[in-house]
């Protein structure tokens, strides 16, 4: 019998991670930050020196990518390239955008698929993404996709860069995730859309304790708590 899997996808910006890594703790299952492996091949891509557009090329950066993921004592989840943290490079806008570039590659999504499939483990995984349901883990337990207005992600965005001390600009944030959500919703290959056996939650005017209890009940009806 497999370990279970609680699935959950949708747009940058929807929740995705906080409610993700919120689930993981609460049960105490793995959880797998599928977009960092994403964003680690495009970063890995730009310290080597590989064109993105490139696709052969970066297909091997994906197949041979040396990542590690390591908590720190706060319980942060830090993202290691060949050794090198690089939790904070591929969290910036920069980031965001090459690794939606590499993931539009069939090939890429290839090369990463089993080393995603690799963290199901007992006693359960929680997995964060695009795909998750869909491609991923076809067979999850419970799948969940999160989504909010465009305007409302970008505001979220905003707020979490100025708390960390970033010079932000909301109308390029907007514009940014608008056209991240394009190339990841018109890409040929797994495209962002909600599993047919999905549960939606649009948390555009929800507050996350009140996310995190809806999907809290939903986990307890399929008896997973
Ligand atoms: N329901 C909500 N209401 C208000 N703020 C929220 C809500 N959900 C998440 N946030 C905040 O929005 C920001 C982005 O959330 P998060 O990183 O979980 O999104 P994500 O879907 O994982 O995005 P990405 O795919 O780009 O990593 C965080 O600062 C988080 O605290
Ligand atoms: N399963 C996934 C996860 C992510 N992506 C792509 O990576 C980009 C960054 O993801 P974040 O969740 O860290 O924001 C995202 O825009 C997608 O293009 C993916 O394709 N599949």
């Amino acid at each position: 019998m497999p370990a279970p899997v609680i699935t959950v996808d949708g747009p940058s910006g929807a929740g995705k991670g906080t409610i993700s890594h919120m689930l993981s703790e609460h049960l105490a299952w793995r959880f797998l930050d599928s977009g960092a492996l994403y964003r680690v091949t495009g970063q890995a891509c730009l310290l080597e020196g590989v064109a993105l557009a490139d696709s052969a090329a970066v297909t091997q950066v994906a197949r041979h990518l040396d990542v590690d993921f390591k908590a720190d004592p706060q319980g942060e989840i830090l993202v290691f390239y060949k050794g090198q943290d690089v939790s904070r490079a591929i969290r910036s806008e920069e980031g965001g955008r090459a690794a939606s570039k590499v993931a539009a590659i069939a090939s890429v999504r290839e090369a990463l698929l089993q080393r995603q499939r690799d963290f199901r483990q007992l006693p359960g995984l929680v997995a964060d993404g695009r795909d998750m349901g869909t491609v991923v883990f076809p067979d999850a337990t419970l799948k969940f996709f999160l989504t909010a207005s465009a305007a409302e992600r970008a505001e979220r965005r905003y707020r979490q860069l100025l708390a960390k001390g970033e010079n932000v600009s909301l109308p390029r944030l907007l514009e940014d995730i608008k056209e991240r959500d394009a190339r990841d919703s018109s890409r040929s290959v797994a495209p962002l859309l909600p599993a047919e056996d999905a549960i939606v939650i649009d948390s555009t005017a929800t507050p996350i304790a009140a996310v995190f209890e809806q999907v809290m009940k939903e986990v307890t009806a399929k008896g997973l708590k």
